[in-house]
């Protein structure tokens, strides 16, 4: 394994050989096996999750991290090919890039969707260009349509707490002031669909995926004998799930319009996660997202602080998961 940037890259075999190898270095700590190895983590974008998880992932298998956070003691980088650099950015990725691999074993990186174009956000036209600077492993540490290692957490989460593999997933649209990106929601259907679960997208009027979004996890579905489907039907979304997983994102109608997006959610402050959601279904029904998230905007406290939320431990194995994707690019 040389770069880790998509669930949908490695057979269900690869992930679940995976999730085991996360599961033995939990059990057995491995303080040595990294020892010497430098991780360089790249961030274009705000984290707490993943910059702390990656650099104690790194530290418990004996190695370092360096971390990057332009703007912010390094330099502002420009991302954009042919600029003309007279702005705030005094360096560009295209420098900036290599010169970190050149001291790394291994680097990570996370540039969100650009926003303004659907297609090239699909097309991951921003992460491939960061991808083709760098000539060391990689991990996709967030980009415009996935979050392998949250994907990969959430899975061991589920597997953790039993969740049948054909168990049944809702995945739903919930309310934020602003459009956010489909990296979760895409990288998550996927995972659930590969896992063999059946899923259901929950979603409003004018938030439905993108096609290639659901094609790419019916295509899991169909492989590992799971389903995949979209409702707008909360009631009959929710009869008998296992895990309502909440995810906020922005239209695909009005991508890059955020005034168009505005008022398309300006009726929508009731799609914030409450109790009363899962009256009618299993009281076993687990809770789950990714954060950070909006109290009270995307999700009532009653939620987040009841026993159906697994929000902590789903954060905690972003590092446990992690360990095994370091480990397996590192060591092999
Ligand atoms: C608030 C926000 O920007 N959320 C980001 C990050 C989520 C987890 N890394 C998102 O929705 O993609
Ligand atoms: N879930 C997640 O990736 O969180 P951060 O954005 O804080 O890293």
């Amino acid at each position: 394994m040389n770069r880790f940037l998509d669930l949908g890259d490695f057979p269900r075999e690869q992930v679940k050989d995976l999730l085991g190898l996360a599961a033995r270095l939990q059990q057995t700590p491995q303080p040595q096996a990294l020892a010497g190895k430098v991780l360089g983590l790249l961030f274009l974008n705000p984290s707490l999750r993943t910059l702390a998880s990656f650099q104690s992932a790194m530290m418990r298998l004996g190695g370092t991290a360096v971390v990057i956070t332009p703007g912010q003691g390094t330099w502002q980088m420009e991302t954009r090919s042919g600029a003309i650099m007279n702005g705030a950015a005094a360096e560009h990725v295209r420098e900036a890039v290599p010169v970190l691999a050149s001291y790394c074993d291994a680097i990570g990186i996370r540039m969100f969707a650009e926003h303004r174009n659907l297609a090239s956000d699909l097309a991951e036209t921003g992460f491939r260009m960061m991808a083709d600077l760098c000539d060391k492993p990689l991990v996709n540490m967030e980009s415009a349509m996935a979050h392998p290692c949250q994907a990969l957490a959430d899975w061991h989460t589920m597997d953790e707490l039993r969740v049948p593999e054909k168990g049944k997933f809702v995945l739903s649209w919930a309310n934020h002031p602003r459009a956010l990106p489909l990296a979760v929601p895409s990288s998550t259907v996927h995972m659930a669909a590969m896992r063999g679960m059946e899923v259901v997208v929950l979603r409003p009027e004018g938030f439905a995926l993108p096609e290639p979004i659901m094609e790419k996890a019916r295509q899991a579905a169909k492989a590992s004998g799971g389903s995949v489907r979209e409702t707008e039907n909360r009631a009959e979304a929710l009869d008998g799930a296992h895990v309502l997983y909440a995810k906020e994102w922005g239209s695909p109608q009005h991508y890059g319009d955020d005034a168009a997006d505005k008022r398309l959610r300006e009726d929508l402050s009731d799609w914030c996660v409450k109790e009363s959601w899962f009256r009618a279904t299993d009281p076993g029904c687990h809770f789950m997202h990714c954060l950070p998230v909006r109290r009270n905007v995307a999700v009532a406290d009653e939620v987040l602080d009841g026993p159906r939320s697994v929000v902590i431990r789903e954060a905690f194995n972003r590092m446990v998961v992690q360990m095994a994707v370091l480990y397996r690019l590192l060591r092999g």
